[in-house]
């Protein structure tokens, strides 16, 4: 499976007075084809498209022009109804938890669900869950409101795995989890990448770096650069790269050794 996006391009409208409206462009004409087995790692400075770009790939969102392709299959202007056969194959993990998660279910809930949604034994499910952290014994009938944001992060992302989705995006989705987790499920996700499109995007460009094997950078509605991890890290062409990179290399240098 791969996901191609073609000439997308994606113009919002943002109130600046009681009458007035202004365009904001998104994404501009943008195309680009995701393989499976690679890990993409989108940077960019706020507010140049990334989320954007992720939305319209899994159709949160809709393109105002431009064609979304899963496989061969243009599912741009799909119906929903019909969209629903690619709904076992599609993960987006968000930032927000909340957004995936029913707040006053049980975790046991939300893991038997998933289970159940892709037709395999919840033993196998609780599998995934106990191996990335969250134990049946202990976590079953935990509330996910009662959960921290980090505990939370990890539930959506077992949840995403379980499906076994041969295409999933991640939008910052360990945010609010400590460096050693985050480090713990990047590697879960590298050792999963077989057979699946993956795309992860985090403004914390150091997580981006560990877990890619290729970098988009995105700038003001555009892909600018786009470089397996090497040569983005030992050959940056574009500004905004080298701009985001020192800065990283300003914040961490010198103080881990
Ligand atoms: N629903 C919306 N309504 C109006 N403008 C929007 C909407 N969503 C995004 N935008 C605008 O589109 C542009 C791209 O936003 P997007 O969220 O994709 O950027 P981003 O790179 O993900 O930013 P960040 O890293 O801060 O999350 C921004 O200028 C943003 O303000």
């Amino acid at each position: 499976m791969r996901l191609y996006i073609e000439n997308i391009s994606k113009v919002y409208k943002r109130r600046t007075s009681a009458f007035k409206w202004v365009d904001i462009p998104a994404l501009k004409n943008i195309s680009y084809e995701f393989d499976e087995g690679t890990i993409y790692g989108v940077i960019g400075p706020s507010g140049s498209g990334k989320t954007t770009l992720a939305n319209i790939s899994v159709l949160y969102d809709r393109p105002d022009s431009g064609s979304v392709y899963y496989g061969n299959k243009e599912v741009t202007r799909m119906k929903p109804a019909d969209l629903k056969s690619y709904a076992g194959i599609v993960r987006y993990v968000f930032q927000d938890p909340y957004t995936s998660l029913e707040p006053l279910r049980t975790v046991g809930w939300h893991i038997d669900t998933a289970a159940q949604s892709i037709h395999i034994v919840q033993e196998e499910a609780w599998k995934i869950a106990t191996y990335l952290g969250m134990p049946e014994s202990r976590y079953r009938d935990s509330i996910v409101e009662d959960l921290s944001g980090g505990q939370r992060q990890r539930l959506a992302f077992i949840i995403a795995m379980i499906a076994d989705p041969a295409i999933i995006i991640l939008d910052e989705p360990f945010s609010m989890l400590d460096s050693y987790n985050s480090m713990f499920l990047l590697n879960y996700l590298r050792m999963n990448k077989k057979g699946r499109v993956i795309i992860y995007i985090d403004q914390n460009i150091g997580k981006v770096l560990y877990v890619a094997d290729r970098i988009l950078v995105m700038d003001n509605g555009s892909i600018v650069e786009d470089q397996e991890l090497s040569g983005i890290l030992s050959t940056p062409s574009h500004e905004t790269t080298k701009k985001l990179l020192k800065s990283y290399r300003k914040i961490y240098d010198g103080l881990l050794k």
